[in-house]
């Protein structure tokens, strides 16, 4: 291959109607990552440095004698901190685990050589005396100058032992803080990023541990040279699962090959992968619609769902993770299905057959085959499909407003018919589901859905869908915007009453000092 990247015609001249090469490669890579190279879900560890460790040491000058204890504290280790960023698209790069620095040891602990055996300590081999075992215990939480071995065993009679008193100060403190850090990890952490969506928000999310007192920290009237140190902290640790939602206006949602993608090629900028077979698309897509006064829709376009994608057949519908947090739900259903032919899906169909409720849905079978003929709809059906799998996974999620794209409608031979029919039943039955949806204001316009026949390969009515896109799209933002104004009313109506209740609060304790 020379080194231009184009492939040479029989000449040897570059092939300039070929694909560079450069492309050609990514595309095949691509391909080949079947989508895992678009990361959405992930668990990390993330852990707090640990604190660094106190320091025993003591004043020396010439001609100063018994010179004051004045060994450092230790640092605090790193927290771990998140930052909002609106850059990331995928959490492909999201390291596994996420370690914060150490704190750093008091820095007199270097001009100390004595104190380097301590360090060795732990690593030491296993086989030890008790005093010894007791010695490396105590030297995990303890740095002792120049070793207090026996000295807690072997005290004379009638001496207090100043480092047990220590002890126990710091077994106080470290209960306290235990309980604290109990209690904090207690409920687990639940955060949203979308909340503090101000660019460069940080969130502290496993915390350092604190830094080892150093000797001076133990300095009594009676202990003068204290020869201890407490070292640092571990710094918290937690077990995190992140997801990425991606945020468009509208999420595309229909079965495999119903023309999502092609879809969203027509109406948007986005140039998403189209075939004849299912599963094309493997993971999401956003496309922008560009309207003439440059107002702007998101559309994400996402893999195709099946029956049975909550019991995770096909791919399963942690997709669906995408169009949640979308505020208009676009229906894609294919007009153009076969008319009255059954789909089957493998490992659904017959699956149930060998269910403890078989009887139950042979019921079911019956009853779809006493459906006359005139009155299947597959369309119908498909949605019915759709509707039942957003339900399954989250609860009311089809309560979102919503449409319906009847796509393929150039195929002229079923579209009309099927149209028609599909247009009734799917009225039925969503004015059936609505009937007491207190949600729902009065008006009967709520009750209704809006269909659309188009022709997302020809480019055919598009721009009705856009139009009325835009509208479902500004009323619920419309919507929206009203209700953070009455939040933000609402929270400044109880800033105030609470500096009320405090002024009165003041106002009253002046009274009673007065009296
Ligand atoms: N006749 C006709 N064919 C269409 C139309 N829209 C899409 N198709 C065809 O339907 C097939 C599937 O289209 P895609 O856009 O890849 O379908 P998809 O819903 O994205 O499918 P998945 O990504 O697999 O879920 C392609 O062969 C399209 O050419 C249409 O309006 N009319
Ligand atoms: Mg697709």
């Amino acid at each position: 291959m020379p080194v231009d990247g184009w492939k040479r015609t029989v000449d040897g001249l570059p092939d300039y109607t070929a694909e560079p090469r450069g492309r050609t490669k990514g595309v095949e890579w691509k391909l080949r990552a079947k989508g895992r190279n678009f990361v959405d879900f992930c668990r990390i560890k993330v852990s707090g440095g640990q604190g660094g460790d106190g320091c025993v040491s003591f004043h020396r000058e010439k001609f100063v004698a018994f010179g004051q204890p004045n060994g450092g504290n230790g640092g605090r280790g790193g927290s771990v901190i998140f930052e909002t960023s609106s850059n990331e698209t995928s959490l492909q790069h999201i390291t596994h685990t996420a370690a914060a620095p150490r704190g750093i040891p008091s820095p007199d602990k270097e001009a100390n050589p004595e104190n380097e055996e301590e360090e060795h300590l732990p690593h030491k081999p296993l086989e030890l005396g008790e005093v010894e075992a007791k010695d490396r215990e105590m030297s995990k939480r303890w740095v002792l100058y120049p070793r207090l071995t026996n000295a807690w065993t072997t005290l004379p009679e009638g001496k207090v032992n100043y480092f047990e008193e220590a002890q126990a100060w710091i077994a106080e403190e470290d209960r306290i803080i235990e309980a604290r850090r109990a209690a904090m990890s207690k409920k687990p952490l639940l955060l949203d990023v979308n909340e503090h969506a101000a660019e460069g928000t940080q969130l502290l999310i496993a915390r350092g541990g604190g830094g080892g007192y150093g000797n001076p920290h133990f300095l009594t009237t009676q202990n003068r040279a204290p020869k201890y140190a407490t070292r640092g902290r571990e710094g918290q640790t937690r077990w995190l699962a992140l997801e990425l939602k991606t945020i468009a206006d509208a999420g595309l949602v229909g079965l495999p090959n119903a023309g999502k993608s092609t879809f969203l090629q027509a109406v948007s900028n986005a140039h998403p992968a189209i075939a004849p077979y299912p599963f094309t698309t493997l993971n999401p897509y956003i496309g922008t619609v560009d309207y003439s006064d440059s107002y702007q829709v998101k559309v994400a376009d996402i893999p195709g769902l099946i029956r049975g994608a909550h019991r995770n057949i096909g791919l399963g519908h942690s997709f669906l993770r995408h169009v949640e947090r979308s505020k208009v739900l676009v229906y894609v259903i294919d007009i153009a299905a076969e008319f009255g032919v059954k789909r089957r899906v493998k490992g659904v169909d017959d699956w149930e057959l060998e269910d403890d409720n078989a009887e139950l849905s042979q019921e079911g079978r019956n009853q779809d085959q006493n459906v006359a003929d005139e009155e299947y709809s597959q369309p119908f059906e498909d949605w019915k499909t759709l509707l039942d799998e957003l339900e399954a996974y989250q609860p009311g999620l089809t309560r979102r407003p919503s449409m319906i794209i009847a796509n393929k409608a150039d195929v002229t031979e079923v579209a009309p018919k099927n149209l028609q029919l599909f247009q009734k039943l799917v009225y039925e039955e969503w004015a059936k589901r609505r009937t007491g949806d207190v949600s729902l204001g009065s008006s009967s316009s709520d009750y209704n859905i809006k269909i659309v026949p188009v022709s997302a390969k020809y480019k055919k009515n598009i721009v009705k869908v856009t139009s009325i896109l835009r509208e479902i799209v500004e009323a619920e933002k419309a919507k929206e915007a009203a209700a953070t104004k009455r939040k933000e009313v609402r929270e400044q109506l109880e800033e105030e009453d609470v500096l009320a209740l405090k002024a009165r609060r003041n106002i009253l304790n002046d009274n009673s000092k007065v009296e």
